[in-house]
């Protein structure tokens, strides 16, 4: 159903539960040298949502807060379809893509080998990536060393490269995941344009971040995550002061 203005929906998430079910080891106590069990030792279950539920429209840029565990990371699992819900579902028009082609790259080939990689992984064809060739290593910066193996590279230099190769596709739906918590001052700066640009052009961006900074420069509205249950969604200005005035 359109919005009342007529945006489109991209994303329905509708009553989304997670558990996971994690062996625990249970304790040692401390001296005896023995297996004590201070707690059950065994299976036990995580629910790290609790029936979460918001639609997403084209065009929106929707900044994803909560404090350490409340679930933010498993809610951008759950909708790129890497997590399953145990209860609920979520709807969306199209595949939303998590920014990162981390896991396919390989620290001993070079990055413009690496290039290739990421474009293979994100679905592009060799000649498609091949044209993005320029635009990939000048996004990253990285004109002197794309010839030099990526693990010469400093973490930062890692993380421009695949922030570049990600970021040169037209996502439909984007997920970006503390991605701009990793460079320095002016390539954060650079990803944030970016990820404007993208948003712009009729994406769809969804930012998990602790850096109220770049929530509130990125984004025109703002969900927060606690406990696993959504606790608020609207204003950026007004999400992120409520969140705050939380943890004093
Ligand atoms: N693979 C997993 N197996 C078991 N429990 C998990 C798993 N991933 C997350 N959890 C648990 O689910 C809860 C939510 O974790 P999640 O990573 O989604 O939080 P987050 O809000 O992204 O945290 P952070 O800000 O620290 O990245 C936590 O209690 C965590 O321990």
């Amino acid at each position: 159903m359109p919005a009342p203005d007529g945006r489109k929906p991209v994303v329905v998430v509708d009553n989304v539960h997670v558990e996971y079910r994690v062996h625990a080891a249970g304790r040692r106590a401390a001296g005896t040298g023995r297996t004590l069990l201070s707690r059950a030792r065994g299976l036990r279950t995580v629910h790290a949502l609790k029936g979460v539920s918001f639609t997403a429209y084209e065009n929106e840029s929707i900044g994803v807060i909560g404090s350490n565990g409340s679930g933010k990371s498993t809610l951008m699992r759950t909708l790129v379809g890497l997590t399953p819900p145990s209860q609920g579902a979520v709807y969306a028009s199209s595949r939303p893509n998590l920014l990162g082609v981390g896991a396919a790259l390989i620290p001993d080939l070079s990055g413009e080998k690496n290039i290739m990689l990421g474009g293979l992984a994100l679905g592009f064809e060799k000649s498609e990536t091949d044209g993005l060739r320029d635009e990939i290593v000048g996004c990253a910066e990285l004109e002197e060393f794309i010839d030099l193996p990526m693990r010469t590279y400093s973490s930062g230099m890692q993380a421009r490269l695949k922030f570049a190769i990600a970021a040169a596709k037209q996502h439909e739906i984007l997920i970006v995941d503390e991605a701009l918590a990793v460079g320095d001052q002016r390539f954060r700066q650079r990803s944030e344009a970016r990820i404007r640009e993208i948003r712009e052009n009729a994406g769809t961006v969804f930012l998990v971040s602790h850096s109220m900074k770049s929530i509130l420069d990125t984004c025109s509205r703002v969900i927060w995550i606690n406990r696993g249950e959504l606790e608020m969604d609207g204003d950026p200005r007004e999400v992120v002061d409520a969140y705050k005035e939380s943890r004093k």
